[in-house]
């Protein structure tokens, strides 16, 4: 699968906007700032949008997205989350306040979104994709997605820490063609990876090298703008013998 990443920055001002990554036209994992480089066509061809946590570099752009494409499109945007980022959702952005409630938008009968709760380990299809989240380990509920199609699978880990039990469920699914994984932060802010619970660069290296196989490709994405060329000197060292590369490429 070709993915067209939109964002994948941890923060706006680096090297890309925040998280947006494109699937196929029609499929979005989250909706950071890098939804904002979607011509209007385009955003109005969007039918599913999977959310991996409710944090504001992987929303920030679903509000006025939706405001966009409402009034050009049939059918809902099919929003899937957990239940618990489906709700931050309602009670802080569709609450009539920071914006109106598209979830009764054009009418109650036929809203824009169609909020989809996931749970995770239970697997879902979109089209011809198997969809299954996995459960990352964040400081809000956030899940990371299998996605397999019949010749291919990626393993998209969203935000996370070092955590033997995700390292775990990795090693039980079948091995990743490709392996997207966070590194927001360089080994000097250690402190402030475990307050946020993100990855450093050296937490990365362990975390790949507790897996059970080689993924064909390394993907790592989320990089803080502020240690941008802290990360980039640090993991050229530290994954050199590994099949790596940024995902914003
Ligand atoms: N004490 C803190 N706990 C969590 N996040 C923090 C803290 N201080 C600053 N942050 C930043 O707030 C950001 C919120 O989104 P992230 O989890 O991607 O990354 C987080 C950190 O970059």
């Amino acid at each position: 699968m070709n993915l067209h990443v939109l964002g994948c920055s941890g923060g706006i001002g680096g090297s890309t906007p925040s998280t947006c990554i494109q699937l196929t036209p029609n499929i979005l994992i989250d909706a950071g700032s890098g939804l904002e480089k979607l011509s209007l066509d385009a955003m109005r061809q969007v039918d599913h949008i999977l959310l991996t946590h409710a944090h504001m570099d992987h929303i920030s752009a679903l509000a006025t997205f939706l405001s966009n494409v409402i009034g050009y499109r049939d059918q809902a945007v099919r929003v899937y989350a957990q239940p618990a980022t489906l709700e931050v959702l309602r009670k802080h952005i569709f609450n009539w306040q920071v914006w109106p409630d598209f979830t009764v938008l054009p009418n109650v009968e036929q809203p824009i979104i169609d909020m989809v709760p996931l749970q995770p380990g239970k697997a879902f299809t979109i089209e011809n994709l198997q969809v299954t989240p996995i459960t990352m380990e964040h400081t809000v509920p956030t899940v990371g997605f299998s996605i397999r199609s019949d010749a291919y699978h990626l393993v998209y880990c969203a935000d996370t820490t070092y955590n033997a039990n995700l390292i775990d469920a990795l090693n039980q699914l079948p091995p990743a063609d490709q392996l997207v994984i966070e590194c927001s932060f360089p080994q000097a802010q250690h402190e402030m990876a475990m307050l946020s619970k993100h990855l450093t660069t050296e937490l990365l290296k362990r975390f790949i090298d507790q897996l059970h196989y080689r993924p064909k490709e390394i993907l790592v994405a989320h990089l803080k703008p502020n240690y941008e060329p802290a990360i980039r000197a640090e993991l050229a060292e530290l994954l050199a013998d590994y099949p790596w590369r940024y995902l914003e490429h």
